[in-house]
């Protein structure tokens, strides 16, 4: 399986942060969650040296490691590990590794140096120059990932792909976006992603500029291309929005919604002409709750975001606490929902009492 495909849960573009590393003399710890691609322009130099489109740290005098902390902007379990080297040559760390952290608030870099760190990549041999791809295989939800470098160097970006598990207890289920990446929805397939990942058609906030959005190659045939989302929560869908914006010469002519209720697919919005860089929304007229949306988009073209607002049955709320409980490390799961016997019997089929969330 091809775990880049699935989200970056570190990205800048998804709100992640390198909120602590030991040194960054040479290249800035924020250039690790950059989501573009990482550039290098030769004999390029500063008051420090040469200038790396990562994180650099200086040659260690005495024995050691350096560590980066960084903390996820879509909490999840991580299925992929991608560690940079793009560019570093004659200067990138020889071996890696990475752990993981489950902390609950707003912890400061004090508080993680004494997070419970679970390994999710062990001590591993790192190439220069190349995309060093790990897969991980980790059952619990994260907040937070440390990269060490052994013993020092420098590295363009760390990249964290999983799946983001929504904590209900932030969430009102009369009122939320079914489609939104930070709400535990996930693209299951689309036609085409020749020059950018549906995955952003999810993402929170606006896209910035073209390239946040999804974008697909010119089309050649008389066909269409087309998305589908797994919704957070199986749902009623009540307004949708297709926003176009940054697509000017390249938005789709036209769009379409429908939605998988059982094994049958109703329309939500028929075909519907649409403006280029534009937040079309379109209220729609209730019908059967849902649990995944495709949207057809005529022929091709870009869009910035998909939303879908709406409220969450009693399953498909049940199912969400589900989801998160049941990837919630013990100690955690403890301290939520206080039942010993509750933790021990995971993962359940009906949501614990003590977790009847509103
Ligand atoms: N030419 C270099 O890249 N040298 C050094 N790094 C920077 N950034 O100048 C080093 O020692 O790794």
């Amino acid at each position: 399986m091809d775990v880049t495909g699935l989200p970056d849960l570190v990205s800048r573009r998804v709100g992640g942060a390198v909120v602590w590393a030991d040194d960054e003399l040479f290249a800035e710890k924020e250039n690790l969650i950059r989501p573009t691609e990482p550039v290098y322009q030769p004999a390029t130099f500063g008051h420090k040296g040469q200038l790396y489109d990562g994180w650099e740290t200086r040659r260690r005098r005495e024995p050691g490691v350096d560590q980066a902390v960084l903390r996820l902007g879509l909490p999840g379990f991580v299925h992929g590990i991608v560690v940079d080297t793009a560019y570093f040559t004659g200067n990138y760390p020889p071996f890696c590794w990475v752990d993981a952290a489950a902390v609950e608030g707003y912890p400061s870099p004090a508080e993680l140096s004494e997070a419970d760190w679970q390994p999710l990549v062990p001590r591993s041999a790192l190439l220069g120059n190349t995309k060093n791809p790990f897969e991980v295989d980790d059952p619990q939800r994260y907040t937070h990932v440390r990269l060490t470098i052994d013993p020092d160097g420098g590295v363009a970006r760390l990249r964290v792909h999983g799946v983001p598990v929504a904590d209900p207890r932030f969430l009102d289920p009369s009122s939320l976006d079914l489609a939104a990446l930070e709400n535990g929805a996930a693209i299951e397939g689309c036609s085409n992603m020749f020059y950018s990942s549906p995955a952003n058609l999810i993402s929170p906030g606006f896209a910035s500029v073209m390239g946040d959005g999804w974008e697909t190659a010119r089309r050649r045939d008389d066909g269409n291309d087309w998305v589908t989302v797994r919704l957070a929560g199986e749902g009623t869908v009540r307004l949708a929005e297709l926003d176009t914006s940054h697509f000017k010469g390249n938005a789709p002519g036209w769009a379409a919604l429908s939605g998988r209720t059982g094994d049958d697919w109703v329309t939500l919005l028929p075909r519907t002409a649409l403006q280029p860089d534009t937040r079309h929304r379109f209220l729609l007229p209730g019908g059967p709750p849902v649990d995944h949306v495709r949207m057809d988009v005529y022929p091709d073209g870009g869009m910035a975001r998909l939303r879908l607002h709406g409220t969450l049955t009693t399953a498909g709320r049940e199912d969400l606490v589900l989801r998160w409980f049941n990837r919630l490390p013990a100690a955690q799961a403890l301290a939520v929902s206080g039942d010993q016997d509750v933790v021990a019997a995971r993962p359940l089929s009906v949501v614990p009492e003590t977790l009847a969330l509103s």
